[in-house]
């Protein structure tokens, strides 16, 4: 397998992608078109922010399988097209939240006692400590607008330097604040108090320029600013006019609308403004941490597929995956079982958990049916991150309930696939932690190990019929290594599952057809 490394990435990660086995290229710096043209062979792309992950690029990487984000941010890669096409995304959220926290606040503090004027105006000979007045920030009153990892930290930090901290997040209840021990409070009600104000939020369509001339006109005078969540959540143009108005009295900007931000950008110009090169997440630590989370993720995608920190599939790890493992590969033979009996359209797809599936949520065992009933037809392409939608693409509709009650079975999927015409039900369970078993096709009870070679043969429940199906598959060969018979509800018709050591080729199909008291025959590959 081989992983392109296409942006910096601590060398403990590449370290453990090579450990692995996994073959390793560091190529950073490319072109999007020097990207595409090196994507081809790659099963793994590494990236950070710099590395474009397009539609027009994924086109060409006809053999990846993951792009692993050394970082959170994911606003270089094309997620809906990355999951059309089968890849999964995934990220480090965790690694760099400390240091990114520490860097609001050394923005904060730096922007308060004029630490980079300071530097410049010494550097170029002149002494101007009158001019650069600073202030405390002890008593002062921050405002952190998104409470998640970094938001969070950042509070707590500002809580050790003796700030009072107010709180905005739409998402995060108000009784989580306070019980940290910081005020909850509406976002005019921030804008109205902080002195300082520092943003932790996704970029999304609801923050993009959230800080805009409205939202600035709102704020205290004198305010400070620090971004080092997104650019675009902040005006810039919108920014430089506060700042040169006096309503704002410094900016600390780590991230910007376009990085590198052009060189005519106003905010460039302000004297009130402090910049840095998109170093939020640049230490040591934060890089070491990310560049081992990332690769630890892709071996064990690579290596074990196991999915962990996908942003485009449902993640499971560890105890998750012990316990639902062999649930997942049951639901994905019971999907290929489905495939090959219903040959009609597929419209609808249910599936019921009976029984107490350790508290997981459930949506990878779905993914895994429905990839198991699509790729019978639809081919490889179809995998666990598509699946779901392929099946919405085909028009086909989808419903998920579980029940604590038991059945028959500790733990039950049935699964019905509803076709114009016909209706198709499947049910399995798991003996012990991982033996998989059908146990129902419609109203037929069985026992059988979802693999390998098996036949389903509809008889006449007629003396002679059994032996003349053992007889003709003994003629041709062909050893029977499992032999279920069920009567039909009604009673004319026997069902017999067989399964056997070697495929039943057409021919042999035909044989039994042949055979007087034999109604339909139907082969299928587990
Ligand atoms: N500068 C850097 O190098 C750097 C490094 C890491 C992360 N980041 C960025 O920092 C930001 C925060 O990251 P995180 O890991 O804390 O994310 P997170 O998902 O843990 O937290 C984001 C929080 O924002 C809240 N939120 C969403 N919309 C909101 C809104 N309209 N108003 C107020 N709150 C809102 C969410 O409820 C959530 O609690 C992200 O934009 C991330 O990309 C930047
Ligand atoms: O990789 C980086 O330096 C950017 C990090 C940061 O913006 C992130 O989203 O994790």
């Amino acid at each position: 397998m081989k992983v392109l490394v296409s942006d910096n990435l601590g060398e403990a990660g590449i370290e453990i992608l090579k450990a692995a086995g996994l073959d390793v290229d560091v190529k950073t710096g490319l072109s999007p078109e020097e990207l595409k043209a090196e994507i081809g062979p790659y099963h793994a792309l590494v990236i950070r922010s710099a590395s474009r992950v397009t539609d027009d690029l994924l086109e060409a990487a006809e053999n990846l399988k993951v792009v692993g984000r050394a970082g959170i941010g994911l606003d270089n890669v094309d997620i809906p097209a990355a999951t059309r096409r089968g890849v999964v995304v995934m990220n480090t959220p965790g690694g760099n939240v400390v240091t990114t926290a520490e860097h609001a606040i050394s923005m904060m503090l730096s922007l308060s006692r004029n630490i980079t004027r300071g530097t410049a105006s010494l550097k170029t000979g002149r002494w101007d400590k009158k001019k650069l007045m600073g202030r405390e920030i002890y008593n002062k009153t921050l405002g952190v607008i998104g409470f998640g990892k970094i938001g969070s930290v950042v509070a707590d930090r500002a809580r050790g330097l003796k700030m009072k901290v107010l709180v905005y997040d739409p998402v995060v209840q108000d009784e989580t604040i306070e019980k940290q021990g910081f005020e909850s409070v509406r976002i005019d009600e921030l804008y109205a108090r902080a002195d300082y104000i520092t943003i932790h939020v996704p970029k999304n369509k609801e923050t993009a320029n959230m800080i805009n001339a409205e939202a600035l006109a709102k704020m205290k005078d004198g305010v400070m600013l620090i971004n080092c969540a997104r650019g675009g959540i902040v005006d810039e143009e919108a920014l430089y006019d506060a700042l040169e108005s006096g309503k704002m009295a410094g900016a600390a900007l780590d991230v910007f609308a376009q990085e590198p931000p052009p060189a005519d950008l106003r905010l460039l110009q302000s004297e009130k403004v402090i910049l840095t090169p998109h170093l939020g997440a640049s230490t040591f630590e934060a890089q070491t941490n990310v560049a081992v989370a990332v690769a630890n993720q892709i071996v064990e995608y690579l290596k074990h597929n196991n999915v962990v920190n996908a942003v485009n599939v449902p993640s499971i790890s560890g105890q998750a995956l012990e316990q639902l493992g062999p649930f997942i590969r049951l639901a994905e033979k019971m999907g290929m079982l489905h495939a090959q009996f219903m040959t009609e359209q597929l419209k609808e797809i249910n599936i019921l958990y009976n029984g107490d599936f350790f508290g997981y949520d459930l949506m990878p065992v779905t993914s895994a049916f429905i990839q198991g009933l699509l790729s019978y037809r639809l081919g490889a392409e179809v995998n666990a991150v598509n699946a779901h939608y392929i099946a919405k693409e085909h028009g086909i509709k989808i419903t998920e309930s579980s029940s604590p009650e038991t059945t028959d079975f500790l733990h039950m999927i049935t699964t019905k696939i509803t076709g114009p015409e016909k209706t198709l039900t499947v049910a399995g369970t798991v003996f012990g932690k991982s033996d998989p078993r059908i146990v129902r096709i419609d109203d037929f009870r069985i026992e059988i190990i979802p693999k390998g070679h098996l036949a389903l043969i509809h008889n006449l429940d007629e003396p002679g019929a059994i032996g003349s199906i053992g007889t003709t598959l003994g003629d041709h060969g062909i050893n029977i290594s499992r032999m279920q018979v069920g009567l039909e509800e009604g009673g004319e018709h026997n069902i017999i599952l067989l399964r056997t050591d070697t495929p039943i080729s057409q021919n042999v199909v035909d044989a039994l057809m042949a055979l007087p008291k034999v109604i339909s025959v139907r082969t299928m590959e587990l």
